[in-house]
């Protein structure tokens, strides 16, 4: 219990009695929500009390004040506008805040004591779909996590787009991965110790009693909530853990929504071997949608992004997350993207797609029965553009760009229905009426046909009644209270005729009512109230109707969905240079030309491209990088991980040419900017990342290591750095970049041992330090440290005094052999030449030479041949 459960429970229980009605009323409310913010409507307030009052006046910086008291004591509370409401809501469930809302139900004016009240909703974080509530580019998932001897089930939905998956996972990388890469905006977990931090400490996470988690009644719970009598069609048969977590979730949302939850119609299984692996460091380091600055523009997602709707740009980052390992759908994938840029299609489509809206969004609301009369009027529009959308698809040969044609399938009727239904703009709100179009239903029309006629009956009304009363100054009004009226100053009040009944007085006028406008006024009213009732009629009739097509318009919806992000796709590789990637069956990748999609984007300067080779047959699978700071070693690494994965989400690639082999992770191990977030030292998870990239590496894995050891004192990461990159190359065999200040790890490079040199370089031109950002084979020469550090403005005298300690540093490094650790802290069994003192034959020669027996010119000429021999 929370202390503002406690707070609250003992305020309650000090003197039940002494509270009002209303309080108590509170009280029962509240106790059954207690780990939520209540609002608890009061007339045009929702009202929050207690610690709900601090909390919500800290979050959204709004008044707290108080209410009276209550059983002595006085209530803190604070308030929102009820119809501002949802701005409010918003920002709580931004913040991971849960609101109850507690409504007022029966009408107050006619409630005898206090207006009754109950909870009708549950908003959470995980669960919205108010298109007010939600962010349009992104998912908003609630996940459900469960625990068993095998290892994990997941469970993930996302209610406004009507998709529910499932996966089990055997390690908790594996577990942190997926939580890495489906960022739930609430995640559920049984409540029992043992759980890593990075499940127990996520922001949204709510703990639940772990009977909630039990497989058997998981089962049964499927079983009912979709008809079924075996879960096998969805694959969940041999899944115990999966179907844990998925019951689990349904029940939350059962308990939250309080509705029927028509369009999670299936389960899918998303499992991890269809796609390339990337842990939770390499998603972070490669910067895919994220940035620990927060800066979304400069990700690959934010160049990458130019999809039309928000449900593409959905997809898209799903994609981006997901990259596939199934070669030949994205062969169908690419093939899709060449069409649409030669054929310049998809430019036209895009064009279209404008107009589109969010139809996934749009259906789900329509499911759940919430959709507003404008989500019908895109609905409409949408499906209008279909004809002329298959039409640009149809010429194009592309089997990916056919089946998707297909997949929109045939809406004319409900595309006809709509039209006709629906007015041109439709109001916001079905509430006031007026969504309707005349001619759509006989009935309305009279009803309608009614009220307007009406407007002339008043007309007529004013004139006869100012004839016959002789008062020029009467006119026929209408207010919300007291309905129609004949209002005559007061002044002309006393020749009111003896018929006319009054109705109210004002300081200037009297309203009468006769009994003529008074059936006119049943008529009338009654009319109006009719017609809005038939409108709501309609609107429910129209939402059956589209419910029965539902599943067919959620597959037109996601085929939209594609389109858009091929099209984005190719729009990005015309304005870009981006070229087709060859997914080809022999191992090993060839980029020529390779660039940075991001820091090209976002430079001023030209960016040089470079090449990378990794494959058996030329020796290279491991490249070691030098070469000075800013020299371009980290950007290298990451445009050909980021290179690798473009050509598997589908879109084309910055290189002028790359061939690529089969991949089954990206692994990376780059900076380590939120260490201190995350509680442990920058070395400790400098080491957990570099061990489980050397536990999960294989042959086809494509490893980043960027200055591995720098975390720790120089030999210990020196020596560290070199098992690893042994470890790699010979162990795991994996495709290695690897990026180190070590100049000493250039030995490991031998001709036919895999590894390879190559380095960046940089000239000094006087004062001035240009980066040639070229990638050349063979090992860096030197590596420019306090140049760039007087680039980056150290102050001169530091400098001056670095460069005269390191001359010495090097000079003692000439003079005392090095320590000899390397043996003893490597783990494998070949020699390299870590140190390699100065040659042998030049020592001999040096041994060789007494200085006080050379004449001058003898001297300078061994020193020429010992030269020529080191
Ligand atoms: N190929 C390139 N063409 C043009 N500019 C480049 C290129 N590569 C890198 N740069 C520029 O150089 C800057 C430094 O690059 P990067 O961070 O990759 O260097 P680094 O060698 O990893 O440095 P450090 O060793 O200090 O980490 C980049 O921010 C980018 O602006």
């Amino acid at each position: 219990m929370n202390q503002m459960q406690k707070n609250q429970k003992a305020s309650a229980a000090k003197g039940s009695e002494e509270h009002t009605p209303l309080m108590k009323q509170y009280f029962a409310a509240k106790n059954e929500h207690p780990d939520v913010l209540l609002f608890f409507r009061m007339g045009d307030f929702y009202e929050l009390f207690y610690d709900d009052a601090r909390k919500a006046a800290r979050l959204l910086d709004i008044t707290l004040t108080q209410r009276g008291a209550s059983a002595g004591q006085p209530i803190p509370m604070a308030g929102v506008p009820h119809h501002a409401a949802e701005g409010y809501l918003a920002r709580l469930v931004a913040l991971g805040e849960s609101v109850a809302i507690c409504e007022q139900i029966g009408d107050p004016a006619l409630a005898k004591g206090i207006v009754e009240r109950k909870v009708v909703r549950i908003i959470t974080p995980g669960t919205v779909t108010d298109e007010a509530l939600l962010n349009e580019r992104r998912d908003t998932l609630l996940l459900a996590v469960s625990r068993g001897k095998s290892g994990w089930g997941l469970a993930w939905a996302d209610l406004a787009a009507g998709r529910f998956l499932v996966n089990e996972v055997a390690s908790e990388d594996a577990l942190e991965a997926e939580l890495a890469r489906l960022e739930p905006a609430e995640t559920l977990m049984p409540d029992e110790d043992g759980w890593g931090a990075f499940v127990a400490e996520r922001s949204g996470m709510r703990r639940r009693a772990p009977w909630l988690f039990d497989v058997d009644s998981g089962r049964r719970q499927l079983l009912r909530f979709f008809g079924l009598h075996d879960l096998s069609g969805f694959g969940l048969e041999d899944k115990p853990l999966a179907v844990a977590a998925a019951a689990a979730l349904l029940g939350y949302v059962e308990e939250t929504q309080k509705q029927r939850l028509p369009h999670l119609t299936s389960i899918a299984v998303e499992s991890g071997d269809g796609a390339i692996a990337m842990n939770a460091a390499t998603r972070r380091h490669l910067e895919l949608d994220s940035r620990i600055d927060g800066d979304s523009r400069t990700t690959l997602l934010g160049v990458l992004d130019s999809t039309v709707t928000p449900m593409g740009g959905r997809l898209l980052r799903r994609w981006l997350h997901r990259p596939l390992r199934d070669r030949a759908a994205l062969r169908h994938r690419h093939q899709a993207v060449a069409t649409l840029m030669e054929s310049r299609a998809g430019d036209d489509v895009r064009e279209r797609f404008r107009a589109l809206g969010d139809l996934e969004r749009i259906l789900s609301r329509i499911a759940l029965r919430s959709a507003r009369p404008r989500d019908l009027s895109t609905l409409r529009d949408g499906l209008g553009l279909l004809p002329d959308v298959r039409g640009l698809l149809r010429p194009l040969d592309a089997p990916r760009l056919s089946a998707l044609a297909d997949e929109l399938g045939e809406h004319d009727a409900h595309a006809h229905l709509l039209a006709e239904a629906i007015v041109p703009q439709p109001p916001v709100l079905a509430r006031d009426g007026g969504v309707f179009a005349p001619g759509y239903d006989a009935e309305l029309d009279e009803l309608r046909t009614l009220s307007t006629n009406a407007d002339q009956f008043l007309v007529d009304l004013e004139a006869r009644e100012r004839a016959a009363s002789g008062i020029a100054t009467l006119k026929v009004g209408y207010n919300r209270v007291h309905g129609y009226y004949l209002e005559i100053s007061k002044a002309q009040a006393e020749k009111a005729p003896t018929h006319y009944t009054r109705r109210q007085t004002l300081s200037n006028a009297e309203r009468y009512i006769t009994e003529e406008l008074k059936q006119f006024e049943d008529k009338v009213l009654s009319a109006r109230e009719r017609a809005l009732s038939r409108e709501r009629l309609l609107y429910e009739q129209l939402l059956d109707a589209l419910n029965e097509r539902l599943e067919p318009l959620k597959r037109c919806a996601a085929a939209l969905s594609e389109l858009d992000v091929l099209c984005a796709f190719a729009e990005r590789a015309a304005s870009l240079d981006w070229s087709e990637p060859e997914l080809t069956e022999a191992p090993g990748l060839c980029i020529l030309r390779g660039r940075h999609p991001v820091v090209e984007a976002v430079r001023k300067d030209p960016f040089e491209p470079n090449d990378l080779v990794l494959d058996d047959s030329n020796g290279r699978r491991m490249l070691v990088i030098t070469g000075p700071n800013m020299g371009g070693k980290s950007t290298y690494m990451r445009q050909n991980a980021l290179i690798v994965l473009l050509a598997h989400i589908g879109s084309f690639v910055p290189a002028a040419r790359a061939m690529i082999g089969p991949i089954d992770r990206i692994l990376t191990r780059i900076g380590a900017g939120d260490d201190l977030a995350r509680g442990q030292s920058t070395f400790m998870v400098e080491m957990s990342e570099t061990s489980y990239i050397l536990h999960h590496a294989s042959d086809r894995s494509l490893v980043l290591m960027d200055e591995i050891g720098r975390g720790t004192s120089t030999y210990d990461g020196l020596a560290l750095a070199e098992a690893c990159a042994r470890h790699l190359a010979h162990h795991n065999r994996a495709y290695t970049l690897f990026a180190t200040h070590y100049f000493e790890l250039t030995a490991l490079a031998e001709p036919g041992n895999g590894i390879a040199n190559v380095h960046l370089d940089a000239v000094e031109h006087g004062e001035q330090l240009v980066f040639m950002h070229a990638v050349k084979d063979g090992p860096a020469d030197r590596s420019f440290g306090l140049q760039v550090a007087a680039l980056a403005g150290l102050p001169k005298s530091v400098v001056k005094q670095a460069r005269g300690r390191l001359i010495e540093l090097e000079n003692q490094g000439r003079e005392t052999p090095k320590p000899s650790f390397a043996k003893a802290a490597l783990d494998a069994p070949q020699q390299f030449g870590l140190f390699a003192a100065p040659s042998s034959a030049a020592l001999d020669a040096l041994a060789e030479i007494d200085p006080d027996e050379l004449t001058p010119k003898q001297a300078l000429e061994a020193l020429y041949r010992i030269k020529a021999l080191s």
